[in-house]
């Protein structure tokens, strides 16, 4: 393949001078236009024979390349298959160019004058056909060097650059993974997309009839000779068209349902493995970047799968059929109209490519904006308190400005593609006019032919813009696609699989055995440093110390948030991440800082995440009572069915730790994690729950962190945590008389 790839610019270039010189041969350079003036039929007959051997020799170099190369082997052979194809199409195609170029037909109409047009229009052609195949060709190329070596530097140029959107290599290897995926997607729906398929089919074969139709009608208007079988083809023409609408709505059905099931299905996916990943991937991921890939993102994807794959197929086959007609209606005119193809397909392409790399822009930006969106409307009475309105609202233009910026360049490129694309279909269907236009004159074409013709130009032209238009969409959706996907994909840092014990009972003995520990987005800084204590089944400890200490992150440490960077937690012997994850959090319960309560009624917020068959009525009662919530919700006006609003909004502080106590307490966990749960209750309310769980404390080991000497005065043992470290350990009474670090927190 490397002799392939030297070959082909040689060869190429090569290929342009011989052209430039046949051309200008005898001629002034400068005026090399001048030359088709002069051509004959034996220059060009030497020109065309002189360029297919050379392109010949560029096909079997290539093919020699394949072969020969022994570190492709015989396996790669194949991904050069389609560029050997390539070649011998542009062989063919500039064939018949040349043909057209030469023959009698054109001269006659245009005279020699003509041809200065036809070897500008066949330059520019060749020269955007060699530009798109050497692209390839050299892309593919360093693809296969790089993965045919994987423990060669160029190989850590690959990991490195697969991050690099810009890198074609990858940016294309990645498309078609992702565009594969996509599809798979759709493998359970097989059924639907069939029905779909046979409708489209029926749709597009009736569509393709049409124009054909519409000049059997007009010849029959026009000459009189057929004026009877009019009726019989408006008749026809009719059934057709009733065919046609009747599978274009069945499939618009079919297809609209698929989608919406396919947007299902890949939202559940994705929200399936966002509830997977680590806690230690929230703290570094933004919610508004998340939403926007559960929302927008999914829901481009699903519509280009659904729609845009089948605007393409519809387009394709549409497209297929009606070259089919045009080559019977007329060759030489379906000739001219193939020319101008390579152009549009190159534009098609460059913009699509540069379309896609500013549509991931795009929603990258958007979601930058949604974040600040997110962000103010979940956090709406600070930003009231703050009097900050205008300052968010200014934040958040400023986002939208800069989505703005890539759209107005995305608008220019648009408008320069259509210009490209349309000034050229109009130029072809002017020269199809003309040249039809002499065909009739010269008695080689009938006139409802003619017609048909150039209505099936049209609807070539309108096939190649659709596809041209499902091109973009498809690039928008493959920037939309990789998002998604590579959160269905990310592996969990720490799996909630992989734990298997699940006891019959767990006593509550609690051991951090020289434990450290750095966050996952701060890894350099240790947050605990070698921490030992213990804590026996049945007993309260009170964790102590300044804030930011690491208490609460010892108490997520025991719920497995995240894994600890050295030494381990044991509960009752075994390390916490060797219990299955269900059992855990039903054994150990944790009342946080900031208890999150849901949309939801209290009721349903106690029982959060209990089967049916793991709560009663009573034992929700009983929760309610020892968190001393059972009295205020009886005063609210639906009891335990009030709704508590978003995030427990119409809840007092104090009230929502409460309701978070009884939900901890409902499963009758073995420990019970109070991280400054009773920090917002007064003093009598504090005094009654403390009551209360010291009451049912014999058969739970209670983990508390609290600020307030009343609370920690009352459990059996305190732990003081100072800058990640444990600097005493004792009762109230022994600490106090030790008059350390925890007798001068309490004189403070
Ligand atoms: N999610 C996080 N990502 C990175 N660093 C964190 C995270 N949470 C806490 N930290 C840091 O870890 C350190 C210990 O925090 P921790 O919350 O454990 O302290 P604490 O003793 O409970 O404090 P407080 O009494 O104020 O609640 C702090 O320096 C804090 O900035």
């Amino acid at each position: 393949s490397r002799l392939f790839v030297l070959v082909c610019p040689i060869i190429s270039l090569v290929d342009l001078c011989a052209t430039a010189f046949i051309f200008a041969r005898g001629n002034n350079w400068k005026l090399l236009w001048k030359s088709a003036e002069n051509y004959t039929f034996s220059t060009s007959f030497v020109d065309f024979w002189l360029l297919a051997v050379l392109r010949t020799s560029f096909i079997i170099g290539g093919t020699i390349g394949i072969i020969k190369n022994p570190a492709d082997g015989p396996k790669n052979c194949k991904k050069y298959d389609w560029m050997v194809l390539t070649v011998t199409g542009i062989n063919l195609y500039f064939a018949c160019i040349k043909l057209l170029v030469f023959s009698h037909d054109v001269s006659f109409v245009a005279g020699p004058k003509l041809n200065w047009f036809w070897v500008i229009f066949a330059w520019s052609n060749f020269g955007a056909l060699v530009f798109l195949l050497q692209w390839e060709f050299f892309s593919r190329f360093k693809f296969q060097a790089m993965s045919q070596h994987p423990t060669s530097s160029s190989h850590s140029d690959l990991s490195s650059k697969k991050k690099s959107p810009d890198d074609k290599n990858f940016t294309e290897l990645a498309n078609n993974a992702t565009i594969k995926k996509m599809l798979s997607f759709s493998v359970p729906d097989w059924w639907l997309i069939a029905i779909g398929f046979i409708f489209l089919i029926g749709a597009a074969v009736g569509e393709i009839f049409l124009p054909l139709y519409t000049g059997r009608i007009i010849t029959a208007i026009v000459a009189p000779e057929k004026n009877d079988q009019f009726l019989t083809i408006i008749f026809e023409i009719a059934m057709i068209s009733v065919a046609v609408s009747i599978c274009t709505g069945l499939r618009g059905g079919v297809m609209t349902y698929y989608i919406d099931r396919l947007n299902l299905r890949i939202r559940n996916a994705l929200f399936s493995s966002i509830l997977h990943q680590e806690i230690g991937f929230f703290d570094e991921q933004r919610t508004g970047d998340i939403t926007s890939r559960l929302t927008s993102d999914t829901t481009t994807m699903s519509d280009t799968i659904g729609l845009e794959f089948n605007v393409f197929l519809r387009s394709m086959i549409k497209g297929v059929g009606v070259c089919v007609f045009m080559f019977a209606l007329s060759w030489r005119m379906s000739l001219i109209t193939f020319m101008g193809f390579p152009l549009i397909f190159s534009a098609s392409k460059v913009y699509g490519k540069y379309y896609k790399k500013t549509q991931k822009q795009v929603q990258d930006k958007f979601a930058k904006a949604n974040e600040v969106a997110q962000e103010v409307c979940s956090s709406m009475q600070t930003v009231r308190s703050f009097a900050n309105e205008k300052s968010e609202a200014a934040q958040y233009k400023l986002r939208l400005k800069d989505v703005l910026k890539i759209q107005i360049k995305q608008a220019v490129s648009y408008s320069f593609y259509q210009w490209c694309t349309e000034s050229f279909e109009l130029l072809l269907i002017v020269f199809t006019l003309w040249y039809g236009g002499y065909l009739i004159v010269m008695g080689k074409l009938p006139s409802a032919n003619f017609i048909s013709f150039i209505l099936y130009q049209e609807e070539l032209g309108n096939c190649f813009s659709e596809i041209g238009d499902v091109y973009t969409g498809i690039m928008q959706a493959l920037g939309a696609a990789e998002k998604v996907f590579e959160l269905i994909e990310r592996k969990p840092l720490l799996s909630l699989n992989d734990g298997t014990e699940e006891p019959s009972c767990i006593k509550g003995h609690i051991a951090f055995k020289n434990v450290s520990f750095a966050y996952p987005s701060r890894p350099d800084q240790l947050v605990l440093e070698n921490l030992s204590f213990e804590v026996q089944p049945g007993e309260v400890v009170a964790l102590v110390g300044p804030s930011g200490g690491g208490k609460s992150s010892c108490v997520k440490l025991i719920q497995r948030f995240y894994e600890p960077t050295a030494g381990e937690i044991m509960l009752d012997g075994i390390s916490v991440s060797s219990y299955k994850h269900q059992f855990l959090h039903e054994k150990v319960s944790l009342v946080g800082q900031e208890p999150v309560l849901y949309a939801r009624s209290i009721r349903k917020n106690i029982i959060y995440g209990l089967e049916d068959d793991q709560y009663t009525d009573e034992s929700i009662l009983n929760a309610s009572k020892l968190a001393n919530s059972h009295n205020f919700i009886m005063e609210l006006r639906d009891g335990y069915n009030t709704e508590s609003g978003e995030k427990g909004i119409q809840l007092s502080g104090g009230q929502k730790q409460r309701v978070a106590i009884a939900r901890a307490l409902v499963r009758n966990p073995s420990v019970l994690l109070l991280d400054e749960a009773t920090s917002a209750l007064d003093t009598e309310s504090e005094y009654l729950v403390q009551e209360a769980l010291e009451r049912s404390k014999s058969h739970r080991t209670v983990l508390l962190i609290a600020h307030r000497l009343s609370t920690v005065e009352r459990a059996d043992r305190i732990v003081v945590i100072v800058k990640g470290k444990v600097e005493e350990i004792g009762s109230h009474s022994e600490l106090m008389a030790k008059q350390g670090t925890y007798y001068n927190l309490v004189y403070r």
